[in-house]
């Protein structure tokens, strides 16, 4: 048998084990070369962005090292705050800041001898690095509040979903631990550049979600399959599997329609009509994608023309604003026979995953272009950031402030949603 034919049995075999699913090249050539390298100590730095997978990588380094009865360590170093990182990393002794009422022993101490998976490594504060570089060097590492020298025998795996250089380059990381953590790098590509893989990982997620939920598996018509392979996918595999469990609960039909799919995929391009417009000629859009993405823009200003009326009648009262909005009334709700205007919830408001709203787009069919929303107004953006507030508020409220369970409510990564209380000092 030839030496390949052999690799490509154990890519297959690890990828079964780790339930990893998917067949692109370079999918399979990171699972190859982290096979390759587990038996080594060699450092290792996966790279992709937020929701690739990265987290299997050194799941897989660790099982087939000399280390796998050691311990394995995964941290989030971006949703560590920064004033307790030191201490979770390498231990504090007792009475060495406020709080500190024992002494602790930091995951490096704990992880002797195991493998440590630093994610989201481009955001440990400078001082760590320092201390991270001391670990790697000699296997050194001195606790918060300590002189003691100690010595600890890990491997280490980071991953990282920024540009490394251009955090180099800010000052914000250190080029020598880059260098040190990069030894091998592992890369995995974005969904949007796995199209053979899409609708693979919708149908396992839809089987999945049928499992779990114990109903009919949804199945998607060719029309949404088009559009599940043109989407962009900004957040990867994790917005895909989220995606599919809201419409698998959601959805009372299983045989899932392209309108369906659509009101699931966050959009918000105000200038998407234009853009296309110009596009027009160039591609090959079905008829039926044209009608889909009018109705996407109609939506799209629908919901401009409620949010404006909701903030007047918020501001002025009900009745002046019904008189005087008699004609958007109409326009948005229909005429006042046909509904109830008050009685019934917009459409617009189903849109699941609306935290989401400014950044996601459609790819067009040039494969390099991708429709951004990159021009918003103020007043939009205030408004979504609002909404962003209030569904990042509710969901921790709802679970009891626990991060990761939120993150994972909200469909975004954990290091995300911790940037965003940051940002919006919640
Ligand atoms: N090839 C795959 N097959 C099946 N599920 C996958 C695959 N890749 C990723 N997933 C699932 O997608 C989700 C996101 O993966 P993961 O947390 O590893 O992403 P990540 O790249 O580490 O993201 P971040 O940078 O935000 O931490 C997880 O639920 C994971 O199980």
């Amino acid at each position: 048998m030839k030496p390949e034919t052999n690799y490509m049995e154990s890519v297959q075999a690890i990828k079964q084990r780790f339930e990893i699913i998917g067949n692109d090249p370079k999918l399979n050539r990171a699972v190859e070369k982290a096979i390759q390298v587990a038996p080594t100590d060699i450092s290792v730095l996966v790279t992709g962005e937020s929701g690739v997978g990265k987290e299997s990588i050194p799941k897989i380094i660790h099982a087939l090292s000399h280390r796998k009865h050691g311990k394995y360590i995964a941290v989030n170093c971006g949703a560590i705050p920064e004033g307790t990182i030191d201490s979770e990393l390498f231990g504090h002794e007792k009475g060495s800041f406020t709080g500190a009422t024992n002494t602790r022993e930091g995951y490096f101490e704990v992880a002797d001898g195991g493998t440590i998976f630093l994610d989201e490594v481009g955001e440990l504060p400078l001082t760590t690095q320092v201390r991270l570089l001391r670990v790697l060097e000699n296997g050194e590492f001195i606790k918060v509040g300590s002189s003691q020298v100690q010595k600890t025998n890990v491997r280490i795996v980071a991953a990282t979903n920024v540009n490394m250089f251009d955090a180099i380059e800010k000052g914000k990381f250190r080029e020598d631990l880059f260098y040190r953590l990069s030894t091998v790098d592992i890369m995995l590509p974005p969904l949007r550049e796995r199209k053979d893989d899409i609708h693979l990982l919708f149908r396992k997620f839809a089987s999945d979600f049928a499992h779990k939920y114990k109903m009919p598996s949804i199945k998607l018509d060719d029309s949404a399959v088009e559009i599940l392979l043109k989407y962009r996918w900004s957040g990867n595999i994790r917005q895909l599997r989220n995606v599919a469990e809201q419409i698998s609960v959601l959805e009372t039909k299983r045989e899932i329609s392209s309108q369906t799919l659509l009101s699931y995929l966050p959009i918000e391009n105000p200038n998407l009509p234009s853009v296309i417009g110009t596009k027009k000629s160039e591609s090959d859009f079905s008829n039926e994608r044209e009608i889909l993405y009018k109705v996407l823009f109609d939506m799209k200003s629908d919901l401009n023309d409620l949010k404006k009326l909701t903030m007047e009648l918020m501001q002025n009262g009900s009745s002046k604003v019904q008189e005087a909005n008699k004609g958007l009334i109409q326009k948005i709700y229909g005429k006042p026979e046909e509904n109830a205007i008050f009685e019934e919830e917009p459409r617009v408001e189903m849109l699941p995953n609306q935290n989401n709203l400014i950044q996601e787009a459609f790819e067009d069919d040039d494969d390099q272009n991708y429709l951004f929303a990159e021009t918003v107004d103020e007043e939009e953006t205030l408004s979504l950031e609002a909404k962003e507030i209030e569904l990042i508020k509710k969901s921790l409220e709802r679970n009891k402030g626990k991060r990761k369970a939120a993150a994972d409510e909200l469909g975004i990564s954990e290091r995300t949603l911790y940037r965003k209380i940051k940002q919006y000092d919640l």
